[in-house]
């Protein structure tokens, strides 16, 4: 059957403003369903568009209130026609006359009636009647998993020991450093209360230092009451997070002061190593199924996940499915930064008040008991107890004072003004001008014509010249002198972080493929670049940096891993030197890899701000593309600032650009809903 918006839609898809899978999806279910009303087909495309771009639902009432903010117009062709055909469709119907069409169709499952999780349709409208939300059947499962094992978790909270408070005093001593209250020990608390917690917070701000203490005190509390350890994991969304959280474990184990007779048994029951999740739960190949899942327990008493806000709703699905319904879970992360590449900004939702803690009676008394502090907001002295918390709320921590920028505040000014939402241009300006003063400036801003601009291209040849120099004197020796050719890559993997370039986009001039290209040529042009960088840009050359797109556990390396292709001496006198891509190890130190080996790798001089998530680099410079794109959110800027540990550059040819960025939020559509007490108690 052919319908004019079928029509409509193919159109829609061929001028880029639709994909081809949402009009596959709205065509699947005219032939399946006869006669079929056209709101329906229009709801089904639309709920699979959004989808791809990040929102788990389809919010019906945003969409007639919105309808500009449907479909991918800014990339589309025609943008104004495909608009106004999309708002001839919309203005036809009312939210009712719309709910009401889809109640009635049999592809779609009505939440708001019993049973609707043992139904098949495709489609499933939930939410409330006067927010009714559409969802495909996969993405609705995934948030009711979620939604039923987080409130499980938070309806069981537990009063801990008297001797708490001794472990507590001994694991957090005082320090003059962070303003008074502190938020670390509280969070230590509410977390150790509760099976589900989060603690979120700015980079620095000590998340990785307060987990380990507070598993500390929990390992403490089974050893004082002689029971066993608990069985502890510890994960993060992509190989990259998972080793810098190793690195950061260590150290902070280093310096725990554990007192006692048996502090050795005490101390060998942390954790010491960080996987993925997707190793965790364990991956298989050419299935979405993970070996662990309902039938098959993770063996953990508590899960804690760094680096949370890369999680996607599939993910913490799977995730809560596997773990075994006593089993607690501990997210950490940064509730500011950008949400998941794939559907969902959970922990963005599930942090929705953090900042106003809305702790009960119950709670401060609990927390001044153990610690005797009050959750106070430290930068205006208020409280945050009041009676409008849910149980989600007093499971949830934010660590508001950073140790990281201390010797670079500019960074963390600019991090905290983004953050706010209110931010102009004004402000953003005083910043810079204020980082300016300092005798440690850490703030730059470059005004470009374009991509090609010398001023640019010199920023990013010489961030990039300390490695690629390294890269071309390898030290003299044997191909199988293990030894100096390891330690020579090391030097070149820590060099390689002094820079990186950070991009929005992935395509185009602005993006990395167009970035990459431009800055081959750039490189191309220093004396070191000649060296090294062939003409005609053959795949593999010495020095180019490549980042895994995707897991591949055969060779062990994880999306997110960035190695370095490295020319090795020939094997045989008279023989050719060899390319191998050297990436860090956290056993070995490195692990050299044969090019050809490599399936899913690309480029990295420039990196899109999304999957720089999880790293750090001493200086990143972003560039600013000079249109503006539903992309550029003030959480990509956040999050390309906070890669950053003392320098940030910011690239731009608009300002025009940056001013919309300040003032526009990522706004995924999501029913996950654990704020209203209502909810949480479900
Ligand atoms: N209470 C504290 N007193 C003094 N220094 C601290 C304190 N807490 C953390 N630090 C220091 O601040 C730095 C950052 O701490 P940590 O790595 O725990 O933060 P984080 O929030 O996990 O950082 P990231 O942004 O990498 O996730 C470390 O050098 C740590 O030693």
């Amino acid at each position: 059957m052919k319908t004019p918006l079928l029509e409509h839609l193919q159109s829609w898809m061929e001028a880029g403003a639709l994909r081809a899978l949402d009009l596959a999806f709205a065509r699947f279910l005219a032939q399946q369903i006869q006669p079929v009303e056209e709101s329906l087909l229009l709801a089904a495309a639309l709920v699979s568009e959004r989808q791809g771009h990040g929102h788990v639902c389809l919010d019906l009432k945003a969409c007639l209130q919105h309808p500009e903010q449907l479909l991918s117009l800014t990339r589309a062709q025609h943008p104004e026609e495909i608009h106004r055909q999309l708002s001839e469709y919309l203005d036809n119907m009312t939210l009712d006359t719309w709910v009401q069409t889809l109640q009635a169709s049999e592809a779609v499952d009505s939440a708001w009636q019993p049973g609707a999780a043992e139904q098949t349709a495709p489609l499933v409208l939930a939410g409330s009647p006067d927010q009714p939300l559409l969802y495909l059947r996969r993405y609705w499962q995934y948030e009711q998993t979620i939604q039923q094992a987080l409130q499980q978790r938070l309806k069981r909270v537990r009063s801990l020991p008297p001797e708490a408070k001794r472990l507590i005093q001994q694991l957090f001593p005082e320090t003059n450093q962070a303003p008074r209250p502190d938020w670390q020990k509280l969070a230590c608390v509410l977390a150790a209360r509760s099976d589900f917690a989060i603690i979120t917070g700015g980079p620095g701000t000590g998340k990785t230092t307060t987990v380990v203490r507070l598993l500390a005190l929990l390992q403490g509390l089974q050893l004082t009451r002689g029971e066993a350890f608990l069985q502890i994991k510890l994960a993060a969304p992509t190989g990259k997070a998972a080793a810098r959280l190793n690195e950061s474990l260590l150290k902070n184990l280093q310096a725990l002061n554990l007192p006692g007779e048996q502090s050795d048994v005490w101390r060998a029951s942390l954790p010491r190593e960080v996987t993925t999740l997707h190793r965790l739960l364990g991956s298989q190949p050419g299935t979405r199924q993970f070996r662990h899942q309902a039938s098959n327990p993770l063996a953990a008493d508590l899960v804690v996940v760094d680096e949370a806000s890369m999680v996607d709703v599939e993910m913490m699905a799977c995730l809560l499915q596997a773990l075994r319904p006593d089993a607690r879970l501990i997210l950490l992360g940064d509730k500011d930064q950008l949400a998941s590449v794939e559907a969902g900004s959970i922990l963005g939702d599930l942090c929705r008040d953090a900042e106003a803690g809305h702790y009960s009676q119950t709670t401060r008394q609990a927390l001044y008991q153990l610690t005797g502090e009050e959750p106070l907001d430290p930068a205006t002295g208020k409280s945050l107890v009041d009676d409008q918390g849910s149980p989600l709320h007093q499971a949830t921590a934010m660590l508001r004072h950073s140790f990281r920028f201390s010797q670079y505040p500019g960074i963390g000014e600019l991090a905290q003004l983004v953050n706010q939402g209110s931010a102009g241009s004004g402000a953003f300006k005083q910043v810079f001008e204020k980082d300016a003063q300092r005798s440690e400036k850490s703030l730059h801003f470059l005004s470009i014509r374009d991509q090609k601009d010398p001023d640019f291209l010199k920023l990013v040849t010489q961030g990039y010249r300390p490695y690629l120099e390294l890269v071309a004197s390898r030290p003299a020796g044997a191909f199988d002198d293990h030894l100096s050719l390891n330690a020579w890559a090391s030097e070149v993997f820590k060099r390689h972080q002094k820079f990186q370039l950070l991009t929005a986009l992935r395509q185009g001039d602005w993006g990395v493929e167009g970035l990459n290209q431009t800055l081959y040529q750039a490189l191309r042009s220093t004396a070191i670049g000649r060296q090294l960088l062939p003409e005609g840009e053959p795949l593999w050359y010495p020095g180019r940096p490549v980042l895994m797109t995707r897991n591949d556990y055969g060779l062990q390396l994880m999306n997110g891993d960035i190695g370095i292709c490295l020319e090795l001496p020939a094997e045989q006198p008279g023989q050719p030197p060899l390319l191998r891509v050297a990436f860090p190890d956290p056993n070995k130190g490195v692990r050299w890899v044969l090019p050809s080996r490599l399936q899913d790798v690309e480029t990295v001089f420039a990196m899109t701000v999304h999957k720089s998530q999880g790293s750090e680099f001493q200086h990143t410079a972003l560039v600013l593309p000079p249109v503006s794109s539903p992309i550029l959110t003030k959480e990509l800027l956040y999050t390309g600032i906070t890669r950053s540990s003392q320098t940030f550059t910011l690239v731009a040819s608009e300002t025009r650009v940056l001013n919309q960025l300040l003032h526009k939020r990522i706004d995924r559509a999501s029913g996950l809903d654990l704020q209203t007490p209502a909810g949480a108690n479900g």
